[in-house]
């Protein structure tokens, strides 16, 4: 949980999102009241529910963007679904507790990540203590043990091939599904999991073969989990996705006309399935049971068609906050390109540079840039800032496939330059469809 200030959040999420100040003022206020919640006494903390948020924008300008941001500035667990993947066939009501068990899921990695970190230099040590193992054998003398380790140390040995006993991720062949119309069953499964690779002498692990510099990463983790206490991490999770967890709700408009689509559930039945969660509920998972009350739902939409005021009157009521998002103009292109941290011209300056290539782009390039995806949003699909990225990729389309010939070069990109790769392609409408 983050302290900063609504101002300090705003100004942190302007470094990766160009413009929407109205969306970044509402996250921000949102984020603080959590912090608020926190500070109070028990009893009132259980009474303050949070505001949930509507944002309203047309596809592509930021709307999930700045949700994922925030909930990467305060560490808490997000997840983003599409309202819409419930009206499918297949689908039945209490499906969607499936959202808060994969909210749980992120919140445990996220957790143990944490946690990690905390015993990362005991983890290190017995790493080392593995690489030598690996190395000498655990029968070797200490003089031997203690004449390696030196070396270790010092990096001599990082290239050479050892064999490690790693855990296996890999599920191995038994999957855990979940049984259609049964939520939670997926439960049962889980536990006989466990059971099977407890009787099978606790953790499935497998010999991997490696190089001493590449083996550490897999065996410090290997060893923080030994360190770690899985119970405490479960609990922790659990606590963090009950009072941090975010809930990224796309596609809400899709669901609001009160209409039926034939054949998968009605939407104002998935309305009527979402609407627990978003009032709060407690929901079973593998781990244990965790409240909804508590989660912040961010639902989002372009409502073309429906309007807010199609959804369910409770559903409304829930989403209090309403703020829209502006479709993006060339300026905001613009600076999209150039002015956000890891703008795509930085990452593909980056990138090149690996290469030995120094890309250097001008002025007039990415006024060409940003008018080329503004023609073409108007022109086949508005697609917001997504556009940029398949320009960008078609126009360095060359030099990324002939960089490593180009080894101490210097490219500079102008205007020509663009209009000569893609300028064609944009005019003719037909062909972008497929290619811009
Ligand atoms: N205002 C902006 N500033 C910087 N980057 C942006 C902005 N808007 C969109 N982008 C970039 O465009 C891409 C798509 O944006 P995002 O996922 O936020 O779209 P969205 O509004 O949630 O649309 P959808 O509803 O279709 O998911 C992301 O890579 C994001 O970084």
């Amino acid at each position: 949980m983050t302290n900063f200030s609504p101002r300090e959040i705003v100004s942190e999420l302007d470094r990766f999102i160009i413009g929407q100040k109205d969306a970044k003022r509402a996250v921000a206020v949102a984020l603080r009241n959590r912090w608020r919640r926190q500070q109070l006494e028990r009893q009132m903390r259980e009474e303050v529910m949070p505001k949930n948020i509507l944002m309203i924008g047309p596809t592509g300008v930021g709307k999930t963007e700045i949700s994922r941001r925030l909930a990467k500035l305060a560490g808490a667990p997000f997840i983003k679904v599409e309202a819409t993947k419930f009206t499918e066939v297949g689908y039945v009501g209490r499906d969607v507790e499936q959202i808060v068990r994969d909210l749980v899921e992120t919140a445990i990695g996220l957790t143990r990540e944490k946690m990690r970190e905390d015993v990362k230099a005991r983890a290190h040590v017995n790493a080392e203590e593995r690489v030598l193992d690996a190395l000498v054998g655990k029968t070797a003398s200490p003089a031997t043990r203690d004449s390696f380790r030196k070396r270790l140390r010092e990096g001599e040995l990082d290239e050479k091939e050892i064999e490690v006993e790693v855990a296996d991720t890999g599920n191995g062949g038994m999957p855990s599904f979940e049984i259609p119309g049964m939520p939670g069953a997926n439960i049962g499964v889980m536990n006989i999991n466990d059971m099977l690779s407890k009787a099978m002498g606790g953790k499935r692990t497998k010999m991997k073969k490696t190089t001493v510099k590449d083996s550490y990463e897999s065996l410090i983790d290997d060893e923080s989990d030994k360190l770690l206490d899985q119970d405490e991490v479960v609990r922790r999770a659990l606590e963090s996705a009950e009072n941090d967890g975010i809930v990224f709700l796309d596609e809400i408009d899709k669901i609001a006309a009160r209409s039926d689509v034939s054949g998968g559930p009605s939407r104002e039945g998935v309305q009527r399935d979402l609407l627990p969660l978003v009032e709060g509920t407690t929901v079973a998972t593998k781990y244990g049971p965790i409240k909804t009350d508590h989660i912040l739902f961010i639902a989002s939409g372009a409502f073309h068609v429906a309007k807010p005021s199609d959804l369910l009157p409770e559903l409304q009521g829930r989403l209090p906050i309403r703020v829209e998002l502006r479709a993006l103009e060339k300026d905001d292109f613009r600076r999209i390109l150039t002015e956000t941290e890891a703008s795509l011209i930085k990452q593909y300056v980056a990138l090149m540079q690996t290469e030995g290539v120094t890309l250097d782009f001008t002025e007039d390039a990415i006024d060409s840039l940003a008018g080329i995806a503004v023609d073409l949003n108007a022109s086949v699909e508005n697609i917001g800032a997504r556009r940029l990225q398949t320009v960008m990729e078609r126009v360095l389309d060359d030099i990324s496939f002939h960089a490593p010939d180009r080894d101490g070069e210097s490219v500079t990109i102008d205007a020509a330059y663009v209009q000569a790769q893609v300028g064609d392609l944009a005019k003719n409408t037909d062909l972008s469809r497929f290619i811009l």
